[in-house]
C-alpha cells in the first residue's frame, strides 16, 4: 500500500476506541461528507442502497461487483472515513471472491461483509431467504481472508441463518466463520436483544448489530446494544429513507403549489452546501492559480 494509512487499520482503531462504533449508511460521496460533518467515525455502503438509490432496483442481487465498486470509489475518493462495504455473497466462488476483496482494497475500502445467502440473495429482513451450506460459507470466508493484500483489511462474516435454521445454527455458522479467519461477525435480522449477548459470547470477535428500520429487528439503543456486548451498530439506510421522503415532499409541493417557497425551510442552504464541500477553498485555489499564470506572462 502507498503512504496512506491503511483504511482497515483506521476502521480497527475506530472499533477499539468507540464502543459500540456507530456506522452510518452513506449512499453517495456527499452523504459521506455529511456523516463526517456530524462527527461519525465510520461509514457504510449498503448493497440495498446501491440497488435502490443508484439503480432504482430492489435489493435482490441484481447489481454486481463493478456497480458497488464504482459507488465505493466515489465515496473513498471524497471522504477519508473508513468505509464498510456490503458485498452481498461476494459475487461468485473462490476466485470471484478473491477478485472482489482485492478490488475493494484497491478502491480504498476498509472492510467488507460477506453473507451466507445463496445467489441471488434477498434483503435480510424479508421472508424466504435461502442459505448456502455452512461448509460453503466457510469456503467463502477462507477465500476472502486469503485474498487480502493488506492484513489490516477487515473481513466481516454475516449470517442470515436465524430465520430459516434457528439461533443455534446461526451461532454455529458465526463460530465457524471466525475459525476460518473472519475478523468480525454481523448477526443479521435478530429478533431479541439477548441474542446479541449469545453471539458476542460465542464469537469472541467484534459483533455488529443492524438497526435497519421497518425490519425484523426492534430499534435497540446504542446503550442497550453496548450492554449485550455489541461492538458496532449499523444504520444502513436511515439517512436514505429520510432523504427519499424529503425529496418526494419537495417534488409533490412543486407540482401542487407551483413553487418551492413553502418547503424552503427544509432545505440545506447554498452556504451550508458550500461549507461541506469547502467550495471557497477550491475557488481561492483557482484564483491563486490564475493570478500566478498572469504573473508568469508579465
Ligand atoms: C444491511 C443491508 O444488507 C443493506 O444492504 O443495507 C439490508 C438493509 C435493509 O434492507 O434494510 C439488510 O439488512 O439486508
Ligand atoms: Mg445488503
Amino acid at each position: 500500500m502507498c503512504d496512506r494509512v491503511s483504511p482497515g487499520r483506521t476502521f480497527r482503531e475506530a472499533i477499539a476506541s468507540e464502543r459500540p462504533l456507530q456506522i452510518v449508511g452513506t449512499i453517495n460521496a456527499y452523504c459521506a461528507l455529511l456523516a463526517r460533518q456530524a462527527g461519525h467515525r465510520a461509514i457504510y455502503l449498503s448493497g440495498a442502497g446501491v440497488a435502490n438509490a443508484s439503480f432504482g432496483l430492489p435489493d435482490l442481487g441484481i447489481t454486481c461487483r463493478s456497480d458497488v465498486l464504482e459507488d465505493a470509489r466515489r465515496i473513498t475518493g471524497a471522504c477519508d472515513l473508513p468505509l464498510l462495504v456490503d458485498i452481498d455473497t461476494g459475487w461468485g466462488e473462490a476466485f470471484s471472491i478473491d477478485r472482489t476483496v482485492k478490488e475493494m482494497i484497491r478502491a480504498g475500502v476498509a472492510a467488507v461483509h460477506i453473507e451466507d445467502q445463496v445467489s441471488p440473495k434477498r434483503c435480510g429482513h424479508r421472508p424466504n431467504k435461502a442459505l448456502v451450506s455452512k461448509e460453503e460459507m466457510v469456503d467463502r470466508i477462507k477465500a476472502a481472508v486469503d485474498a487480502r493484500t493488506d492484513s489490516d483489511f477487515v473481513i466481516m462474516a454475516r449470517t442470515d441463518a436465524l430465520a430459516s435454521e434457528g439461533l443455534s445454527a446461526a451461532l454455529e455458522r458465526a463460530y465457524l466463520c471466525v475459525q476460518a479467519g473472519a475478523d468480525c461477525v454481523f448477526a443479521e435480522a435478530m429478533t431479541e436483544l439477548v441474542m446479541y449477548r449469545m453471539f458476542a459470547d460465542v464469537v469472541g470477535v467484534p459483533l455488529l448489530a443492524n438497526m435497519t428500520e421497518f425490519g425484523k429487528t426492534p430499534l435497540f439503543t446504542k446503550q442497550q446494544l453496548a450492554d449485550v456486548g455489541v461492538a458496532m451498530v449499523l444504520y444502513p439506510l436511515s439517512a436514505f429513507r429520510a432523504m427519499s421522503r424529503a425529496a418526494l415532499t419537495v417534488y409533490e409541493t412543486i407540482s401542487r403549489e407551483g413553487s418551492q417557497e413553502s418547503v424552503l425551510g427544509g432545505m440545506q442552504s447554498r452556504a451550508e452546501l458550500y461549507d461541506i464541500l469547502r467550495y471557497h477553498d477550491y475557488e481561492r485555489k483557482l484564483d491563486q492559480l490564475f493570478a500566478e499564470k498572469r504573473h508568469d506572462h508579465d
